[in-house]
């Protein structure tokens, strides 16, 4: 069996499409959606994730700022950048690209970005929100992983979901997103024993683990969806995921790429967040 193949990019270019529609709607009602990123420091990926987020704002009409700090900027610099960009009434949506220098606190960063401008969805009340089931902004990785299972169909009520990894940013968030829609969901991560004992069982795998090509056939049920979160270098320095996608094809259902699977999905979200975030604005707006 070959694995349908979860088109990610054009997933994405659908998505952004309808989004863009929403933003000259906004537009002409006179609110331009903006972003502000903050670069803390110069990680050359980190850099690049950035030039894309920008890029992908402007391609759709959000205006964006960029907001460059060198990497010996004290937490409280940082925590008053965010402040003074909290109280800017033409920016929407603030991010601070991750992962932060040592001597700088993300829980503290994250905690300062005001909860209605937190297009990240990281901030304890958006993250107790989607606990409780209620609308909110949702991390963009996982919001992006459920985007793309309802765009191919894929059931996930009653669907038994395993996850390989908790980081906040991605395995944590991605089970609650999908127990929100009924799943049952398992978590795995570098502690859990015979660990192929329970990726054997998943109707749903998510991989985020971030180890190159770790998750063989040998891990996958006939037929499951695999989702593949993993970005790591091959032993020729080509990107690929934690999932050993030749081989894994064979074996899955539905399977995502490393590049073109996940990754679009998450700017597409943050996009997606930032519009939702300058909607609420308009209806609050409207309701004075
Ligand atoms: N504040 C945040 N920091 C980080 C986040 C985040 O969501 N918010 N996530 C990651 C990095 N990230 C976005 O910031 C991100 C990573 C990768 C991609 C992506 O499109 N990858 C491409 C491949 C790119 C390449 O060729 O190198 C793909 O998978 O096709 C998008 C966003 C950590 N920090
Ligand atoms: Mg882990």
């Amino acid at each position: 069996m070959t694995a349908n193949l979860i088109d990610g990019k054009k997933i994405a270019a659908e998505t952004r499409k309808n989004l863009q529609i929403e933003v000259n709607q906004l537009v002409e009602a006179g609110v331009k959606p903006g972003l502000a990123v903050i670069l803390v420091g110069d990680n050359q990926a980190s850099r690049t994730y950035v030039t894309n987020k920008q890029k992908s704002c402007k391609a759709i009409g959000i205006e964006s700022i960029l907001i460059e700090l060198p990497d010996y900027v004290t937490e409280n610099e940082l925590l008053n950048q965010i402040e003074e960009l909290n109280n800017r009434d033409d920016i929407h949506g603030i991010l601070v690209q991750l992962p932060l220098p040592k001597h700088i606190s993300e829980t503290k960063v994250i905690e300062t970005i005001s909860s209605e401008k937190d297009v990240d969805g990281f901030h304890p009340v958006n993250i107790g929100k989607m606990m409780t089931g209620q609308d909110t902004f949702f991390p963009c990785t996982p919001f992006g992983i459920l985007e793309m299972l309802k765009y191919e169909g894929i059931s996930i009520s009653g669907k038994h979901a395993v996850i390989v990894g908790r980081s906040n940013i991605v395995g944590k968030p991605m089970g609650q997103l999908l127990l929100n829609e009924n799943a049952t969901v398992t978590y795995c991560h570098s502690k859990t024993k015979d660990l192929a004992s329970y990726t054997r069982e998943a109707d749903i795998l998510v991989a985020a683990i971030g180890k190159a090509k770790m998750i063989t056939s040998e891990y996958v049920k006939e037929g499951a969806t695999v989702i593949d979160v993993g970005m790591n270098r091959d032993e020729n320095g080509k990107l690929c995921g934690d999932v050993d996608f030749a081989d894994v094809s064979d074996q899955a259902g539905f399977i995502t790429p490393v590049p073109g699977g996940v990754g679009p999905m998450t700017i597409t979200m943050l996009l997606y967040n930032t519009v939702k975030s300058a909607k609420n604005k308009i209806n609050h707006r409207n309701l004075k």
